[in-house]
Protein backbone atom coordinates (compact mmCIF):
# COMPACT_ATOMS: atom_id res chain seq x y z
CA UNK A 1 0.00 0.00 0.00
CA UNK A 2 1.31 3.37 -1.12
CA UNK A 3 1.16 6.46 1.40
CA UNK A 4 1.81 9.96 0.26
CA UNK A 5 1.96 11.92 3.86
CA UNK A 6 -0.51 9.87 5.91
CA UNK A 7 -1.19 13.41 7.56
CA UNK A 8 -2.91 14.33 4.73
CA UNK A 9 -4.37 11.35 3.01
CA UNK A 10 -4.29 7.61 2.85
CA UNK A 11 -5.47 4.93 0.34
CA UNK A 12 -7.26 2.14 1.57
CA UNK A 13 -7.38 -1.20 0.85
CA UNK A 14 -9.87 -0.46 -2.06
CA UNK A 15 -7.67 1.96 -2.99
CA UNK A 16 -9.81 4.75 -2.91
CA UNK A 17 -8.03 8.04 -1.55
CA UNK A 18 -9.43 8.90 1.91
CA UNK A 19 -8.55 12.48 3.15
CA UNK A 20 -7.63 12.50 6.84
CA UNK A 21 -7.56 16.47 6.90
CA UNK A 22 -8.30 19.06 4.28
CA UNK A 23 -5.83 20.37 2.16
CA UNK A 24 -5.21 23.63 3.19
CA UNK A 25 -4.89 26.29 -0.12
CA UNK A 26 -4.13 29.48 -0.82
CA UNK A 27 -4.60 31.49 -3.48
CA UNK A 28 -3.44 35.22 -4.26
CA UNK A 29 -6.48 37.90 -4.34
CA UNK A 30 -6.48 39.90 -7.00
CA UNK A 31 -8.27 39.57 -10.18
CA UNK A 32 -5.42 37.55 -12.09
CA UNK A 33 -6.68 35.10 -10.13
CA UNK A 34 -10.06 34.71 -10.71
CA UNK A 35 -9.99 32.37 -14.19
CA UNK A 36 -8.41 29.81 -12.11
CA UNK A 37 -10.43 30.04 -9.23
CA UNK A 38 -13.34 30.54 -11.42
CA UNK A 39 -14.19 26.39 -11.86
CA UNK A 40 -13.70 25.66 -7.86
CA UNK A 41 -16.90 26.85 -6.52
CA UNK A 42 -18.79 23.61 -7.91
CA UNK A 43 -16.02 21.06 -8.07
CA UNK A 44 -15.98 18.28 -6.46
CA UNK A 45 -12.33 19.37 -5.31
CA UNK A 46 -13.58 21.71 -3.31
CA UNK A 47 -15.03 19.15 -0.60
CA UNK A 48 -10.94 18.06 -0.46
CA UNK A 49 -9.77 21.99 0.40
CA UNK A 50 -9.77 24.74 2.54
CA UNK A 51 -9.33 27.60 0.37
CA UNK A 52 -8.34 30.97 1.50
CA UNK A 53 -6.84 34.43 -0.42
CA UNK A 54 -4.15 37.02 0.24
CA UNK A 55 -1.83 39.04 -1.39
CA UNK A 56 1.53 37.28 -2.50
CA UNK A 57 3.88 38.24 0.10
CA UNK A 58 1.65 37.01 2.41
CA UNK A 59 1.00 33.66 1.16
CA UNK A 60 4.41 32.65 0.63
CA UNK A 61 5.12 32.91 3.88
CA UNK A 62 2.11 30.75 5.01
CA UNK A 63 3.46 27.73 2.90
CA UNK A 64 7.47 28.71 3.71
CA UNK A 65 6.00 28.11 7.24
CA UNK A 66 3.73 25.10 6.84
CA UNK A 67 0.30 26.92 7.91
CA UNK A 68 -0.81 26.20 4.25
CA UNK A 69 -0.12 22.66 1.91
CA UNK A 70 -0.17 24.46 -1.39
CA UNK A 71 -0.28 27.95 -2.38
CA UNK A 72 -0.03 30.10 -5.56
CA UNK A 73 3.46 31.50 -4.39
CA UNK A 74 5.65 33.81 -6.08
CA UNK A 75 8.44 31.33 -7.56
CA UNK A 76 11.11 33.56 -6.22
CA UNK A 77 10.22 31.93 -2.72
CA UNK A 78 10.89 28.63 -3.88
CA UNK A 79 14.87 28.40 -2.66
CA UNK A 80 13.01 29.26 0.73
CA UNK A 81 11.23 26.07 0.61
CA UNK A 82 12.66 22.47 2.38
CA UNK A 83 10.93 20.87 -0.23
CA UNK A 84 8.68 21.76 -3.24
CA UNK A 85 6.42 20.15 -5.53
CA UNK A 86 4.85 22.23 -8.50
CA UNK A 87 1.81 20.72 -8.55
CA UNK A 88 -0.29 22.49 -11.69
CA UNK A 89 -0.37 23.18 -15.08
CA UNK A 90 -1.50 26.43 -14.88
CA UNK A 91 0.49 29.67 -13.40
CA UNK A 92 0.57 33.47 -13.32
CA UNK A 93 2.83 33.92 -16.30
CA UNK A 94 3.27 36.23 -19.67
CA UNK A 95 5.15 35.82 -22.96
CA UNK A 96 5.75 39.63 -23.45
CA UNK A 97 4.02 42.55 -22.03
CA UNK A 98 1.85 41.57 -18.72
CA UNK A 99 0.57 44.74 -17.76
CA UNK A 100 -0.11 44.69 -14.02
CA UNK A 101 3.63 44.41 -12.89
CA UNK A 102 5.32 47.59 -13.95
CA UNK A 103 7.72 49.94 -12.66
CA UNK A 104 6.28 53.08 -12.77
CA UNK A 105 7.64 56.69 -12.88
CA UNK A 106 7.30 60.33 -13.85
CA UNK A 107 10.80 60.45 -15.16
CA UNK A 108 12.47 57.74 -17.83
CA UNK A 109 14.92 55.47 -16.52
CA UNK A 110 18.22 56.96 -16.82
CA UNK A 111 16.99 59.75 -14.50
CA UNK A 112 15.36 57.40 -11.84
CA UNK A 113 17.43 58.06 -8.13
CA UNK A 114 14.92 55.43 -6.18
CA UNK A 115 12.59 52.48 -6.32
CA UNK A 116 10.13 52.11 -4.15
CA UNK A 117 9.88 48.05 -3.71
CA UNK A 118 5.83 46.60 -3.27
CA UNK A 119 5.85 45.08 -0.39
CA UNK A 120 3.14 42.45 -1.55
CA UNK A 121 5.41 41.27 -3.97
CA UNK A 122 8.37 39.07 -3.43
CA UNK A 123 8.99 37.61 -7.86
CA UNK A 124 8.62 41.07 -9.01
CA UNK A 125 10.91 42.71 -6.59
CA UNK A 126 13.59 40.11 -7.11
CA UNK A 127 13.19 40.25 -10.66
CA UNK A 128 13.49 43.95 -10.84
CA UNK A 129 16.69 43.83 -9.17
CA UNK A 130 17.73 41.55 -12.05
CA UNK A 131 16.71 43.78 -14.55
CA UNK A 132 18.33 47.24 -13.03
CA UNK A 133 22.13 44.93 -12.43
CA UNK A 134 22.21 43.01 -15.75
CA UNK A 135 19.93 44.44 -18.41
CA UNK A 136 19.20 48.90 -17.69
CA UNK A 137 22.24 48.54 -15.32
CA UNK A 138 21.32 51.99 -13.24
CA UNK A 139 22.83 52.81 -10.16
CA UNK A 140 19.66 53.26 -7.95
CA UNK A 141 18.83 53.24 -4.73
CA UNK A 142 16.39 50.49 -3.03
CA UNK A 143 13.20 51.54 -0.70
CA UNK A 144 10.96 48.76 0.96
CA UNK A 145 7.88 50.18 0.67
CA UNK A 146 4.76 49.93 2.91
CA UNK A 147 0.95 51.22 3.12
CA UNK A 148 -0.27 52.97 0.00
CA UNK A 149 3.18 54.11 -1.40
CA UNK A 150 1.99 54.40 -4.79
CA UNK A 151 1.58 58.58 -3.59
CA UNK A 152 4.72 58.21 -3.21
CA UNK A 153 6.21 57.84 -6.78
CA UNK A 154 7.00 61.40 -7.42
CA UNK A 155 9.99 63.19 -9.04
CA UNK A 156 13.01 60.91 -9.52
CA UNK A 157 11.26 58.23 -7.37
CA UNK A 158 9.59 55.38 -9.16
CA UNK A 159 7.83 52.26 -7.88
CA UNK A 160 7.54 48.94 -8.58
CA UNK A 161 3.15 47.83 -8.31
CA UNK A 162 2.08 44.74 -8.83
CA UNK A 163 -1.91 43.55 -9.04
CA UNK A 164 -5.05 45.40 -9.20
CA UNK A 165 -3.30 48.36 -8.07
CA UNK A 166 -0.76 48.25 -10.85
CA UNK A 167 -3.56 48.35 -13.00
CA UNK A 168 -4.83 51.62 -11.35
CA UNK A 169 -1.02 53.44 -11.28
CA UNK A 170 -1.16 52.49 -15.29
CA UNK A 171 -3.69 55.68 -15.81
CA UNK A 172 -1.49 57.77 -13.51
CA UNK A 173 2.20 57.72 -14.01
CA UNK A 174 3.39 58.93 -17.92
CA UNK A 175 6.42 56.36 -17.32
CA UNK A 176 5.20 52.44 -17.33
CA UNK A 177 8.10 50.08 -17.58
CA UNK A 178 6.41 46.47 -18.18
CA UNK A 179 8.81 43.91 -16.07
CA UNK A 180 7.56 41.29 -18.11
CA UNK A 181 8.24 42.66 -21.71
CA UNK A 182 11.60 43.62 -20.35
CA UNK A 183 12.79 40.17 -19.01
CA UNK A 184 11.58 39.05 -22.23
CA UNK A 185 13.70 41.66 -24.28
CA UNK A 186 16.25 40.28 -21.83
CA UNK A 187 16.29 36.84 -22.79
CA UNK A 188 13.72 36.05 -25.59
CA UNK A 189 11.93 33.64 -22.36
CA UNK A 190 8.88 34.18 -20.97
CA UNK A 191 8.47 35.08 -17.42
CA UNK A 192 6.60 33.61 -14.69
CA UNK A 193 5.35 35.21 -11.69
CA UNK A 194 3.56 32.73 -9.55
CA UNK A 195 2.78 28.88 -9.77
CA UNK A 196 0.94 26.29 -7.54
CA UNK A 197 3.35 24.94 -5.34
CA UNK A 198 3.02 22.46 -2.71
CA UNK A 199 5.06 21.60 0.38
CA UNK A 200 4.94 17.97 0.63
CA UNK A 201 4.00 15.69 -2.00
CA UNK A 202 0.32 14.81 -3.19
CA UNK A 203 -1.24 12.54 -3.91
CA UNK A 204 -1.54 12.22 -8.20
CA UNK A 205 -5.62 11.85 -7.65
CA UNK A 206 -5.52 15.02 -5.84
CA UNK A 207 -3.67 16.57 -8.24
CA UNK A 208 -5.50 15.91 -11.25
CA UNK A 209 -9.00 17.19 -9.61
CA UNK A 210 -6.89 20.28 -8.69
CA UNK A 211 -5.77 21.23 -11.82
CA UNK A 212 -9.15 20.36 -13.80
CA UNK A 213 -10.74 23.13 -11.90
CA UNK A 214 -8.20 25.31 -12.32
CA UNK A 215 -8.68 24.55 -16.18
CA UNK A 216 -12.60 24.91 -15.94
CA UNK A 217 -12.00 29.29 -15.88
CA UNK A 218 -9.06 29.36 -17.86
CA UNK A 219 -11.45 28.16 -20.78
CA UNK A 220 -14.06 30.29 -19.90
CA UNK A 221 -12.73 33.81 -20.12
CA UNK A 222 -16.13 35.10 -20.82
CA UNK A 223 -17.57 33.73 -18.12
CA UNK A 224 -15.36 34.87 -15.98
CA UNK A 225 -15.26 38.50 -17.45
CA UNK A 226 -18.95 38.80 -16.94
CA UNK A 227 -19.05 38.39 -13.12
CA UNK A 228 -15.99 40.15 -12.53
CA UNK A 229 -17.03 44.08 -13.33
CA UNK A 230 -14.05 46.28 -13.88
CA UNK A 231 -13.52 49.80 -15.05
CA UNK A 232 -10.30 50.41 -14.79
CA UNK A 233 -8.41 47.82 -17.65
CA UNK A 234 -10.15 45.56 -19.92
CA UNK A 235 -10.23 42.53 -18.37
CA UNK A 236 -10.79 40.25 -21.59
CA UNK A 237 -7.25 41.46 -22.78
CA UNK A 238 -5.64 41.08 -19.32
CA UNK A 239 -7.23 37.40 -19.04
CA UNK A 240 -6.02 36.46 -22.69
CA UNK A 241 -3.13 38.83 -24.36
CA UNK A 242 -1.57 40.04 -20.81
CA UNK A 243 -1.56 36.97 -18.52
CA UNK A 244 -0.58 33.56 -19.67
CA UNK A 245 -1.82 30.70 -17.63
CA UNK A 246 -0.33 27.24 -18.80
CA UNK A 247 2.85 26.59 -17.67
CA UNK A 248 4.80 24.86 -20.99
CA UNK A 249 7.93 23.96 -21.23
CA UNK A 250 9.29 27.73 -22.69
CA UNK A 251 7.62 29.27 -18.95
CA UNK A 252 9.33 26.26 -16.75
CA UNK A 253 12.80 27.58 -18.74
CA UNK A 254 12.11 31.21 -18.29
CA UNK A 255 11.79 30.42 -14.61
CA UNK A 256 14.76 28.20 -13.92
CA UNK A 257 16.66 31.35 -15.92
CA UNK A 258 15.65 33.53 -13.10
CA UNK A 259 15.88 31.40 -10.41
CA UNK A 260 19.70 30.94 -11.72
CA UNK A 261 19.85 34.92 -11.07
CA UNK A 262 18.68 34.61 -7.58
CA UNK A 263 21.12 32.26 -6.78
CA UNK A 264 24.13 34.08 -8.05
CA UNK A 265 23.04 36.74 -5.79
CA UNK A 266 23.81 35.16 -2.75
C1 LIG B 1 1.21 39.29 -12.74
C2 LIG B 1 1.22 39.36 -11.45
O1 LIG B 1 1.90 38.36 -10.83
C3 LIG B 1 2.06 38.32 -9.45
C4 LIG B 1 3.28 38.76 -8.91
C5 LIG B 1 3.80 38.19 -7.78
C6 LIG B 1 5.04 38.74 -7.12
O2 LIG B 1 5.56 39.75 -7.60
O3 LIG B 1 5.49 38.17 -6.13
C7 LIG B 1 3.13 37.11 -7.18
C8 LIG B 1 1.95 36.64 -7.65
C9 LIG B 1 1.30 37.18 -8.84
O4 LIG B 1 0.07 37.70 -8.51
C10 LIG B 1 0.54 40.44 -10.70
O5 LIG B 1 0.39 40.39 -9.49
O6 LIG B 1 0.09 41.40 -11.35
Amino acid sequence: MAFVNRDLFTFAASKVLKLERKVKVAAVSYLNTKPLLFGFRDHPVMDMIDLSVDYPAKIAQQLVDGDVDVALVPVAIIPKLKEYHIISDYCIGAEGPVASVCMFSEVPLNAIKRIYLDYQSRTSVALLKVLVKEYWKLDVTFIEAEGRFQDLIKGTDAGVVIGDRALEQRKVSPFIYDLAEHWNRFTSLPFVFAAWIANKALPAEFIKQFNDANSIGVHNIPAVVAENPYETYDLTTYYTRDISYPLTPAKRQGMQKFLSYLQQEQ
